[in-house]
């Protein structure tokens, strides 16, 4: 097994969750100086993005001005942040970048990964002339004169003798049709006389219940595209096509620091400490999103460990979590400065997760800084690292796809707004729970709807971010 580089070009929601939209009129246009409104945390975390309008940080595309741990860059508090379209273009444009890692290996171990190579059948499928069904295969208009005795011909055996016209031979369902034979007889359809002549029972239709050979493909056929990731069908379908192993791209390698003093990895949350939910969550939906993750680390809220483990860290990919903002202990635009890496993007313009960052550590190495409030950091890992994480790891880009609302949805005045929803018949129904610091309505959804500036009302076409598991997915992460 060698590695090799090469250039390679609504169900149930659950209980407690509810699915009532964001209660409140949808909001559209408005100035960002607004005072905001007080509201319940909860509602849909409008008002609380509203507050920090206007206090991004330091502008996109530029290095980030060094500063140390506490104060803020002179830049920060006026660049609104990349747009949320164009700060995912960019993402993807990062993870192209670079030549891509393949391995072959047998196809249990390709299980998951995502074909580097068009998948090309070696061989005629079905390979020979077939007979689908156990009974009679005949040559001609009958009656027929059957051969006595035996079992006829069977499956995985050797090819039978030509049939001569008038002739009838028992077949077994996948053995080989003899050369001469017209159709075969389903051996309900079918009556032998005392003078061992078989009748047919119903009108027999040349070639019926033949499958003849290369029905399906011809030896030297693309069966599936580059950039499939292969399933069990796949496996399968690569299998009866007479291939013992597959070419495929190596998962992207990514490590996961978690920031935070206040983290606790067990027990009930206690004296302002609370427990650390991304520590559990971000490493599984990378691996969903098809990287491997090499490490889940806590490394506090310590400068000086966060920029060890960055400076060690061989990965293709670092997400750290937490410390994007400009508060005291958010270490990591110092850091960053400190390490000489390239801001690409540096704050957002969606909401939540709007200081989300991406910087390239060297060539073709990246990180990802997710805020740390919880769907804020889901907000970044959708906008830039499954992005980025896509084309590292070979996957094809699925074409967007729009739903239609059934209820009213805030929208932020400026920014693109990412909703928790869940499908209802041909419909979205935004959920609620969907407060920067709240999982309850991510936990509960089927997908992200895309919110546009000013919002959406019940029928508009809002754009859909799947999550990377079906609705239900029993089974699927063990
Ligand atoms: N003056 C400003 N303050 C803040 C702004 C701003 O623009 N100006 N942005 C706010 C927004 S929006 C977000 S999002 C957060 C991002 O903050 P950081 O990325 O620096 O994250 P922290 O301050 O470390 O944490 C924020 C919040 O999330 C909790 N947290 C952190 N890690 C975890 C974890 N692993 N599991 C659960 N919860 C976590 C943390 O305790 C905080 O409550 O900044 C705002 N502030
Ligand atoms: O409002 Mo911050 O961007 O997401 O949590």
């Amino acid at each position: 097994m060698t590695a090799q580089d090469r250039d390679f070009g609504a169900a149930d929601q659950g209980q407690g969750a509810t699915e009532e939209p964001v209660a409140g009129p949808v909001s559209r246009g408005g100035s960002v100086d607004r005072a905001p409104t007080p509201a319940p945390e909860g509602d849909d975390g409008v008002e609380e993005a509203l507050a920090l309008v206007g206090t991004r940080p330091a502008p996109a595309h530029r290095n980030h001005d060094a500063s140390a741990p506490g104060q803020e860059a002179p830049s920060r508090g006026r660049h609104r942040g990349t747009p949320w379209e164009e700060a995912r273009a960019l993402a993807s444009r990062a993870g192209r970048a670079g030549v891509l890692r393949t391995r072959r290996d047998p196809l249990p171990a390709s299980l998951g990964r995502v074909l580097a190579t068009p998948l090309i059948a070696l061989v005629d499928l079905p390979s020979f002339d077939t007979s689908a069904m156990d009974g009679w295969a005949v040559a001609g208009p009958g009656p027929w004169t059957a051969a006595s005795g035996g079992s006829g011909i069977l499956a995985g055996r050797e090819g039978a003798k030509t049939l001569a016209d008038g002739a009838a031979v028992r077949i077994a369902t996948g053995a080989r049709v003899p050369p001469g034979a017209t159709a075969v007889i389903r051996s309900e359809y079918a009556r032998s006389d005392r003078a061992g002549r078989l009748h047919a029972l119903r009108p027999v239709v040349h070639g019926q219940d033949i499958r003849p050979r290369g029905q399906e493909c011809r030896s030297g056929d693309q069966l599936l595209p580059a950039g499939t990731l292969v399933t069990p069908a796949v496996l399968g379908l690569a299998a009866a096509a007479g291939c013992d192993e597959l070419l495929t791209v190596v998962r992207p390698r990514v490590e996961v620091l978690v920031l935070g003093d206040e983290l606790l990895t067990e027990g009930l949350p206690r004296d302002g400490l609370i427990r650390d939910a991304l520590g559990p969550m971000i490493g599984p939906w990378l691996r969903a999103v098809g990287a491997e993750v090499t490490g889940t680390r806590r490394i506090g809220d310590d400068p000086d460990a966060l920029r060890r483990a960055v400076t060690a860290s061989d990965a293709d990919l670092v997400i750290t979590t937490g410390g994007t903002a400009a508060g005291p202990v958010d270490h990591v635009h110092p850091m960053l400065d400190k390490v000489g890496a390239e801001l690409l993007v540096d704050g957002v313009a969606v909401r939540p997760g709007h200081p989300m960052l991406l910087a390239g550590l060297a060539p073709g190495r990246y990180l990802v800084g997710l805020p740390g409030n919880p769907l804020a950091a889901v907000s970044g890992l959708l906008t830039l690292a499954e992005p980025l994480l896509r084309q590292r790891s070979g996957q094809t880009t699925p074409p967007p796809y729009r739903a239609s609302l059934r209820d009213e949805v805030h929208g932020h005045p400026q920014d693109t707004r990412l909703v928790p929803v869940v499908h209802r018949g041909d419909r979205v129904v935004p959920l609620h729970f969907s407060g920067p610091a709240m999982l309850r309505g991510i936990a509960a959804a089927h997908g992200l709807a895309v919110v546009p500036p000013g919002g959406g009302r019940p029928g508009d076409e809002l754009e859909i971010l799947d999550l990377p598991w079906p609705p239900s997915s029993e089974g699927c992460f063990t």
